[in-house]
């Protein structure tokens, strides 16, 4: 197998069309790309009607396929939602429910009646006022008069305002609406989730708002009928959570003020439909933060999904992508089409993202941000289309935070020379590890043996930042050298350092490197520093595989390495950008005595070489 084609991925961009002449299905659920299961487990939901907990990494779709569920959802059934005054308890105000369209004809009908009311007794006011005058002016009592007329104005101007408040309050209007309502209640306080009364601080004399006309309605009345959607549902404090839980179970919540403090709540409505459908969603630590009865109540009465983050490499699956980059266009509405090219591009990016073999990433929002920034490079340069080349420009530029920390570090450590990358030294080897998830970087480590002082046993001593996992890796480490190189680390005090780690490192994919380094210190045989590696290693001295080898490698390219090794159970993740080729070459390894016999270099190596097989065919 030669290694050097098999990382660089090759898609044939005659197999696509460019983005003008891909067609984008007019149905939201048919955009949904990769997430099959979750698509028919909303159709079913939508249905029946069923609750659904989506559960997932960010940018995956979860609410895009909250919204597509309400696109399923019937828009005949959509309703109008009026409040009207209480004539006996203007503190208990009163709930009317009907058809689409119809309320706002109510609630005008009901205002011109009041008009005419109000004219009718303008009307008998001008009337009363010209009797009042006429009489007046026969019996020569003027001054009584005016008096007389001033006392009725002032009685019939104080009933009027009245009058024309008594107009029902639209509260939720589904007129002319295609689709069933999609509410987004994301981080929303419970006012504006459940419905608030606004504090009148008029509220004697007439002058006052009626309390009517002071509810609001809340997201989950505006999502009756529809769909109301919660990401990060866990973040939500547990009353309002209970109060939501009621209103699922219930299809209706009173409306009263949220503040203790504002008259607002001295008012309760008649309860106020809300039959919507809850989607919520989050990653798997929200359920710590969910209210047991309502992750219950979705459970026994709905459907829970966990979605994916990757699909498999197919044709079908390519094809399905290039109609994702045709969507991002249209939906962005800004950037030109991409050529065939640029979307092959595309889904090369989208198979390294994946950082697994024969897959294909699903973290589109992230891909769809790829997608607008070669977009607004093309748009710069004055482009009519998106060609490969503004797509290798924006993977430069728009790098993620990682990344660009990742770039800094590099720089430091090359002007500082914390690693080498020449050369050969006793107990020092370039490591590699990822920050973030798609940012490689060199990891130097190095190892001091002496003997041990205290008697009874040796001990290992690890500086820097050592996670709890990489120091249980250490401890691995003594095991596997007894066993393959017959020394007693026991009888070392060994002190194993991260060179100026970045942060604290976690996950055991240093242990080979480390391994390396205590054998080359103990054996005083030098390690070629033109050479990095990562692996993790079995008690057995087995190379396990480890993730993130395609950014490890390109780090240790950017960082001057010539040499990487990795695990050979790795070797088909890796997909590597094209100019990183030439530059360094990849070395699959499969054991320990693997990783020596490549990384060791001096006149000592080949007789510890020899002896480790020797050890080995022993053992077999
Ligand atoms: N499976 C998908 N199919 C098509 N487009 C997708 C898919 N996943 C994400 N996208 C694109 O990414 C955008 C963001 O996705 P969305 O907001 O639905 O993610 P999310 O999972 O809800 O993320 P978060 O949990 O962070 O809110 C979508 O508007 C869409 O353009």
């Amino acid at each position: 197998m030669d290694i050097k084609e098999h990382v660089v991925s090759v898609i044939d961009p005659d197999e696509y069309n460019d983005t003008q002449n891909i067609d984008i299905p007019p149905m939201l659920i048919d955009q949904i790309i990769g997430q099959e299961d979750a698509v028919e487990t909303i159709k079913k939901a939508a249905k029946q009607r069923r609750n659904v907990l989506l559960i997932g990494e960010p940018g995956i779709g979860k609410s895009m396929i909250a919204k597509a569920m309400a696109e399923l959802l019937p828009p005949e059934d959509l309703q109008d939602i009026l409040i009207y005054p209480n004539v006996e308890n203007p503190n208990n105000p009163l709930v009317g429910v009907m058809p689409a369209g119809q309320g706002k004809k109510i609630v005008q009908n009901s205002k011109e009646q009041f008009k005419k009311q109000e004219s009718r007794k303008n009307t008998l006011t001008i009337a009363i006022i010209a009797l009042i005058m006429v009489i007046g002016f026969i019996t020569n009592q003027f001054l009584t008069a005016i008096i007389a007329v001033g006392i009725v104005f002032f009685a019939l101007y104080q009933i009027k305002p009245k009058n024309q408040q008594l107009a029902p309050k639209l509260l939720v209007n589904s007129e002319n609406k295609k689709v069933a309502p999609f509410i987004d209640a994301t981080g929303a306080h419970a006012g504006a989730l459940l419905g608030d009364v606004r504090h009148d601080p008029y509220q004697s004399g007439g002058l006052g708002t009626p309390a009517h006309e002071r509810v609001e309605s809340g997201m989950i009345h505006r999502a009756n009928k529809g769909v109301l959607y919660i990401d990060e549902i866990g973040t939500m404090d547990m009353k309002t959570q209970q109060e939501l839980l009621t209103a699922m179970q219930e299809h209706k919540l009173q409306i009263t003020g949220q503040s203790d403090t504002s008259s607002g709540a001295m008012v309760r409505t008649d309860a106020v439909p809300c039959d919507f459908v809850l989607v919520a969603s989050g990653n798997l630590e929200v359920l710590d933060g969910m209210h047991i009865a309502l992750r219950s109540r979705i459970r026994g009465y709905g459907y829970e999904i966990f979605m994916k983050d990757s699909m498999e490499d197919t044709p079908e699956n390519r094809k399905k992508l290039s109609q994702f980059v045709a969507q991002e266009v249209k939906n962005d509405g800004r950037i030109p089409h991409f050529s065939k090219e640029a979307v092959a591009e595309i889904i090369k990016e989208a198979q390294r993202r994946a950082g697994k073999k024969d897959t294909l990433t699903l973290k589109l929002r992230d891909l769809g941000g790829l997608v607008r920034a070669a977009g607004d490079i093309a748009i710069e340069e004055g482009a009519n289309e998106v060609t490969p080349d503004h797509v290798f420009e924006a993977k430069k530029q728009a790098r993620s935070l990682e990344q660009q920390i990742a770039d800094r570090y590099i720089k430091q450590r090359k002007e500082y020379s914390v690693y080498s990358n020449e050369g050969s030294k006793i107990g020092c080897i370039n490591g590699l590890a990822v920050i973030g998830n798609s940012s490689g970087i060199v990891l130097p480590i190095a190892a001091e043996a002496a003997p041990s002082q205290s008697k009874e046993e040796g001990k290992i001593i690890a500086a820097g930042k050592l996670g709890d996992i990489a120091k249980e890796a250490v401890q691995n480490v003594g095991a596997i050298i007894k066993k393959s190189i017959g020394t007693d680390i026991s009888n070392y005090d060994i002190h194993i350092q991260f060179v100026q780690s970045y942060d604290g490192v976690e996950g055991d994919s240093a242990s080979v490197s480390m391994a390396t380094a205590i054998i080359s210190a103990i054996e005083d045989i030098p390690i070629d520093q033109t050479m990095a590696l990562t692996g993790s290693l079995s008690v057995r001295g087995t190379v396990l595989p480890i993730g993130g080898a395609t950014y490890k490698i390109e780090a240790a390219a950017e960082s001057g390495i010539k040499k990487v090794l990795i695990p050979a159970s790795n070797v088909n993740d890796v997909l590597i950008d094209k100019k990183y080729v030439d530059q360094i070459e990849i070395v699959p390894v499969h054991t320990l005595t693997d990783v020596l016999e490549h990384a060791l270099v001096g006149p000592k190596k080949e007789a510890f070489i020899k002896s480790l097989k020797e050890k080995e065919e022993q053992r077999q």
